[in-house]
């Protein structure tokens, strides 16, 4: 087991700037060492956090011929129901075996983003259930109001202008995964993997765990649990983030195991505006520290990655905006994994 930093946030939310300063640092700093970490006092209640759980509980107990009502690829934006059947381009995943419930943003069906066809805008796709939607949309406010603090901070860590990073969101590709993975019952080896070895791919990852699984690649290239503590958030590094840090902060790799008979999980990914044109800010590059990252579009990088984790839109190759690399996606590397695939090279 690792042991990540705590680090207590409720002087984000506060008025006293010197508390609110060395929380940022603390932040800055476990960014910097680890890319991943834990967020205390973070202002969502326990009571909130149950009943999205209870929420996504009761959505995945459903029959399946009412969850596949709301399959994700009948969505034109990336909404809705990802079966069992779904399968990631995922070489580790011996053992996959989850389901998820994928929302972002909510935004009206005449948005013209929408309109034209953007595959990651628009509205919310939400099951019959009366309060599903309630719930699920008071979490998503909750948890994207932490999300854009935690941003703030960072600003101020990086000595960014304010607003530097968080006015790039405001018409955010910020998704939220309700998911449920069943221990697949073909696997004995413990060390089997359901999710495979990825870096998220937005700025900050805010997830809520209650059962054993999540594994992160250490400085030493190990796998090393990531211990459950209910009461706190982990939060990650992305590779948005770390190219607008210019590598000061990692965008670690994790990975889920096939553990607990059954294990759910709900990641909440800070991301910015679908056209933000993504490269090292301006005030961290100098001529001893030159950008290390190309610019790169933030929808882009998102739906190329999607493309990867989801044999639906493997399948629907013409509607992209973007080129797709390679026709299968087998030999597509996202850059951010340099370390993920030296393990494997
Ligand atoms: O379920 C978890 O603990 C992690 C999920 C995850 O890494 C992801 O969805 O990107
Ligand atoms: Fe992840």
């Amino acid at each position: 087991m690792v042991s990540l930093p705590v680090i207590d946030i409720a002087p984000l939310a506060g008025d006293d700037p010197l508390a609110c300063r060395q929380a940022a640092d603390q932040l800055g700093v476990a960014a910097r060492e680890v890319g991943f970490f834990y967020i205390t006092n973070h202002g969502v209640s326990s009571d909130l956090i149950a009943r999205a759980y209870g929420a996504a509980e009761e959505f995945f107990a459903l029959p399946d011929e009412i969850k596949w009502r709301y399959y994700i690829g009948k969505s034109a934006n990336h909404r809705g129901y990802v079966p069992f059947t779904d399968k990631g381009a995922y070489d580790d995943e011996d053992h996959r075996s989850y389901e998820a419930f994928d929302l972002a943003f909510e935004l009206p069906r005449d948005d013209p983003d929408y309109l034209a066809g953007n595959l990651l805008l628009g509205p919310n796709v939400w099951p019959e259930s009366t309060h599903f939607r309630e719930t699920i949309s008071t979490y998503y406010q909750a948890i994207s109001g932490v999300g854009f603090r935690l941003c703030s901070a960072l600003e101020l860590h990086l000595g960014l202008a304010r607003g530097e990073m968080t006015s790039l969101m405001r018409k955010p590709i910020a998704q939220l995964r309700l998911l449920h993975y069943l221990h697949s019952p073909s696997s004995f080896v413990n060390q089997s993997v359901n999710m495979g070895a990825h870096t998220d791919y937005e700025c900050l990852t805010l997830l809520h765990q209650r059962q054993k699984g999540l594994q992160i690649l250490d400085s030493a290239n190990n796998w090393t649990d990531v211990p459950v503590m209910p009461e706190n958030y982990i939060v990650n590094i992305g590779d948005i983030m770390e190219a607008w840090s210019n590598g000061a902060f990692r965008a670690t790799p994790h990975r889920v195991l096939n553990l607990a008979p059954e294990r759910f999980s709900m990641p909440y990914f800070v991301a910015p505006d679908y056209h933000t044109l993504v490269k090292p800010f301006e005030s961290l590059i100098s001529p001893e520290n030159p950008p290390r990252y190309e610019s790169f579009l933030a929808g882009m990088h998102l739906e190329r990655m999607l493309r990867r984790d989801f044999s639906y839109l493997r399948e629907r190759k013409n509607d992209s905006l973007f080129p797709v690399p390679g026709s299968d996606l087998a030999d597509f590397r996202n850059p951010f994994e340099n370390r993920i695939n030296a393990l494997k090279s």
